[in-house]
């Protein structure tokens, strides 16, 4: 695996006329998890596509405040809360698609959908899939970008117990690989040393 790690300092979001946050930082090393916590609606997917570059990191709320910034060593796969797979598509299309763009190894990729219980549905409509197949999918698109980083929004939401327990096992094995993971979530995680980030209320 390629070299690990994040440091992000200063991290400011606004939607819309609202600040979520600002001034939040973090920084993981290969081999660290770090689980991101908080309440509906304050800002923990915001900040999981500022990480992933999706979202712009805002300037502070001083004025000529410096914005942020977040430095990655090493590339970054995000599980997102949605699939982002073509539903008129067979799924195994709908993988490729992301394939050219991903740089995915094809058998890391079929590996996992092996252990993921989707190497079957291969020919199936992405509409067809239920919640939980679609996020299986997803999982082993991750995994066959070979990124050394991973940002996991909500990794467990539609998964039965069988498929939550394994992912908790391929994030362990990522991160024993020498890989960093980010997770957002309201679930609970059996991971020896979670790192903990507590989003909260901000209020000017
Ligand atoms: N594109 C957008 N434009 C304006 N506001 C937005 C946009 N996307 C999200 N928001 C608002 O930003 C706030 C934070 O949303 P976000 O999805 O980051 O929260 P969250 O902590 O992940 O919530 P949850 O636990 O419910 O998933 C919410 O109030 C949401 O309505």
């Amino acid at each position: 695996m390629q070299a690990s790690g994040v440091k992000a300092w200063d991290l400011c979001c606004r939607r819309g006329d609202r600040w979520l946050f600002a001034g939040v930082g973090l920084e993981l090393a290969p081999g660290e998890v770090l689980h991101l916590v908080g309440a509906n609606g304050i800002g923990k997917s915001s900040l999981m596509r500022i990480l992933a570059g999706l979202l712009p990191v805002s300037a502070g709320l001083e004025e000529g405040a410096k914005p942020g910034g977040v430095a990655w060593t090493g590339g970054v796969g995000l599980l997102d809360e949605r699939p982002a797979l073509d539903p008129a598509q067979p799924l195994g299309r709908a993988l490729d698609f992301w394939a050219a763009i991903d740089g995915t190894d094809p058998d890391l990729r079929a590996h996992a959908a092996q252990r993921l219980g989707i190497a079957g549905l291969m020919d199936v409509p992405v509409r067809y899939l239920s919640t939980g197949q679609k996020k299986r999918a997803a999982m082993a698109r991750l995994i066959g970008q070979a990124a050394p980083n991973w940002l996991l929004d909500e990794p467990f939401n539609g998964l039965d117990q069988q498929a939550c327990g394994l992912v908790e096992e391929m994030v362990m094995e990522h991160v024993m690989a020498g890989g960093t993971c980010i997770i957002a979530s309201h679930q609970h995680f059996h991971l020896p040393g979670l790192i903990r980030l507590e989003l909260e209320e901000f209020a000017l």
